[in-house]
């Protein structure tokens, strides 16, 4: 691949496609160095009006792009891969977003050598804050994984893993930002069933969420340390907890995980 700034072409510029164009141009990504796809006209002048990029067709974005950030949904992988798969042009560095696809699907269906690599992001990325998984697929070096790296780093964290751990990590981070907003939303109910102004219970919980998270990543502690220092004896949290602890919460989260790492499964299953 040539040095410098590369030209990517988010391929199916949807919310994820689109957190990425705006975290890199952030990060100062030449506009000119961007392309994007979309299979609705209103949607792609949407992009082009909102970012500036050039919003192309996929064969021209797989032309003109030298890597191609894949974010259609898996169930329309083979689709886009059907009309470009085999017209992408030696020397392309393919980037799969799509939750649950092997890079084997892809390998399959691009010309053979076509390093691929696999990338579990989350929609934390707007706020710069992303937790993003990347994974060597067939082809993939390590010059490949640096250059993901370098386009998702300006997005937040990044961490790299063996591909088998993407569908846990799809589990756990990918889909992560929604368990939490599930627990936000239940914890502000209950600021309003214990008599608090919704918007009062929602600025309690949601400095609480940050502050909490904020003291997970700084102070290097356990979780369990964390909510031991909490927990006073006799007091009100130990309440709180022991109901949480009746009501099943911790199985409650494994059994979801679970689940969500099995659709990823599922989802590899029936592309086709
Ligand atoms: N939403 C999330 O929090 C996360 C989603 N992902 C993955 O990112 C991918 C995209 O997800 P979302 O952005 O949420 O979906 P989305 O539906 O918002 O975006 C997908 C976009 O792809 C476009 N598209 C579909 N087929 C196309 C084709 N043949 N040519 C051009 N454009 C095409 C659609 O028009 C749409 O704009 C999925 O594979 C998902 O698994 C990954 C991490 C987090
Ligand atoms: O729910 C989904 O399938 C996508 C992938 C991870 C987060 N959202």
């Amino acid at each position: 691949m040539s040095t410098g700034v590369h030209t990517v072409a988010v391929i199916g510029a949807g919310k994820i496609g689109e957190l990425m164009l705006s975290g890199l141009l952030r990060s100062g990504w030449p506009a000119d160095r961007l392309l994007a796809t979309t299979r609705r006209p209103e949607r792609a002048e949407e992009i082009a009006t909102r970012y500036g990029v050039r919003v192309v067709d996929n064969l021209t974005a797989v032309r003109d792009a030298e890597v191609l950030a894949i974010s259609v949904k898996p169930q329309d992988a083979g689709v886009l891969l059907d009309e470009v798969g085999p017209r992408i042009p030696d020397g392309k560095l393919v980037i799969s977003l799509c939750a649950g696809l092997p890079t084997g699907f892809f390998s399959r269906r691009l010309p053979a050598g076509t390093p691929v690599v696999r990338v579990m992001t989350n929609t934390p990325a707007l706020v710069d804050q992303a937790m993003t998984a990347i994974s060597a697929g067939a082809h993939a070096t390590g010059e490949h994984l640096a250059l993901a790296e370098e386009m998702f780093k300006p997005l937040g964290a990044t961490i790299r893993v063996p591909e088998s751990q993407q569908d846990a990590v799809t589990a756990l981070s990918g889909s992560g930002p929604a368990y939490f907003y599930l627990l936000v939303e239940a914890m502000v109910d209950a600021g309003i069933l214990l008599g608090l102004p919704r918007q009062v219970a929602h600025e309690l919980i949601v400095q609480t969420a940050i502050g909490s998270a904020v003291m997970l990543r700084d102070s290097g502690e356990h979780p369990v340390k964390l909510r031991e220092a909490v927990t006073s004896p006799a007091g009100t949290t130990i309440s709180a907890v022991r109901e949480l602890e009746k009501h099943g919460v911790r199985a409650a989260l494994l059994a979801a995980l679970e689940a969500a790492r099995d659709r990823a499964r599922e989802l590899a299953a029936q592309a086709t």
